[in-house]
């Protein structure tokens, strides 16, 4: 289903020939370098050049919110829409400061947010069932996600975009999260949880308890796709599909904490090559995410102690992406500056 194809490697040796010859020790801009040599890779240009960056946050509501997993109600949800839409989130603030435009999208609200100025309506339904019950969803409302979402992404490659992010809002969505990775990892459930919003030490112990249920009771899944309906949510869906659509569109993808990170490892199971695609933006504070990174064989970018989603690591790295291309366009090298190497 999904066309992605693996990154330009001809070019591999001339692009790090080019880094290695610009006016520094070889390495010492460290991370940056990596980034310049993977975002030349995708774009196979001699300029590589970083078009209308576009975030989307996709909101989404869980059941299992229901075993009360979450420092926070559920209409949070809904009313972190209401905030997203009038510009007043974490989000916006670092979308503005960066010139990146931003999206929000109903991807399954419990709550009524039609009426909020500018929300895209994908609504897959009136959140997700509680998994703990039955599955989150069934297999084609994922298909309708993976539709909706790569129809944003062919919109926005269209008007030129080329480097993408995606944010998430979803009372418990660490929950649904957390199940991922304990069904799709041999990561210990006691490591794939952690205190989200600020839960509890029973809270947590309830989470615990939540992801060992699910693990045994669906542990012969192993098809990415199938736990994503079985355990995940709208918004989650939505991101996968997201991800991948970019991947097929050459796009940069900034991977933000840990709910985008559960995504990416979704994506990455269905189709390995769009990890390639993926800049990890940051280390976040939940105490699954460090082993996820880990899992995926990454480095994220930053490690600032977030913990908040929405997109706000990926939007915070996003300069730092623009400063490794703008060396690889813009430095002298060791020949044109007449400096000896
Ligand atoms: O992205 C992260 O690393 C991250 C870590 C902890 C919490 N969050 C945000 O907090 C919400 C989920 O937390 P919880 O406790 O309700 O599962 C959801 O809206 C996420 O955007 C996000
Ligand atoms: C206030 C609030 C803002 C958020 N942004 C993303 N997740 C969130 C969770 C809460 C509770």
């Amino acid at each position: 289903m999904w066309s992605i194809s693996a990154v330009e490697r001809s070019e591999e040796n001339q692009i790090q020939a080019t880094i290695d010859n610009k006016t520094k020790p070889q390495g010492s801009l460290g991370a940056l370098e990596v980034i310049a040599k993977q975002v030349a890779m995708i774009q196979g240009a001699k300029l590589p050049k970083l078009k209308q960056p576009k975030f989307w946050v996709f909101a989404g509501d869980h059941g299992v919110a229901e075993e009360s997993v979450s420092a926070f109600p559920q209409e949070v949800t809904a009313q972190m829409v209401a905030n997203f839409c009038q510009g007043g989130a974490a989000i916006n603030v670092f979308c503005r400061l960066n010139d990146i435009s931003l999206s929000v999208v109903d991807a399954g609200v419990k709550g009524d947010v039609s009426g909020f100025p500018g929300v895209i309506d994908c609504s897959l339904g009136k959140g997700t069932n509680n998994f703990c019950v039955g599955p989150a969803m069934s297999i084609d409302t994922i298909e309708l996600a993976f539709a909706r979402s790569s129809s944003l992404l062919s919109q926005a490659a269209q008007s030129g975009t080329n480097i993408v992010g995606f944010g998430e809002m979803g009372i418990a969505n660490t929950t649904s999260s957390a199940a991922l990775i304990a069904l799709l990892t041999d990561i210990p459930a006691s490591y794939c949880v952690g205190r989200g919003t600020g839960i509890d030490a029973d809270g947590l112990e309830r989470k615990l308890e939540v992801i060992e249920s699910v693990r045994d009771k669906y542990r012969g899944i192993d098809s990415p796709v199938e736990a994503l309906a079985t355990v995940g949510g709208f918004e989650i869906a939505m991101m996968v599909g997201a991800m991948l659509s970019a991947a097929e569109h050459k796009m940069v993808i900034l991977v933000d904490g840990f709910i985008a990170s559960a995504a990416a490892l979704v994506a990455v199971k269905m189709v390995p090559e769009v990890k390639e695609y993926m800049v990890f933006c940051h280390a976040s504070a939940e105490s699954g995410h460090h082993y996820l990174l880990q899992e995926l064989g990454v480095k994220p970018l930053l490690d600032l102690g977030l913990r908040l989603g929405e997109g706000t690591g990926a939007a915070l790295a996003f300069p730092l992406v623009q400063s490794a291309v703008a060396f690889y366009n813009e430095m002298a090298s060791f020949d044109s500056a007449g400096v000896s190497q």
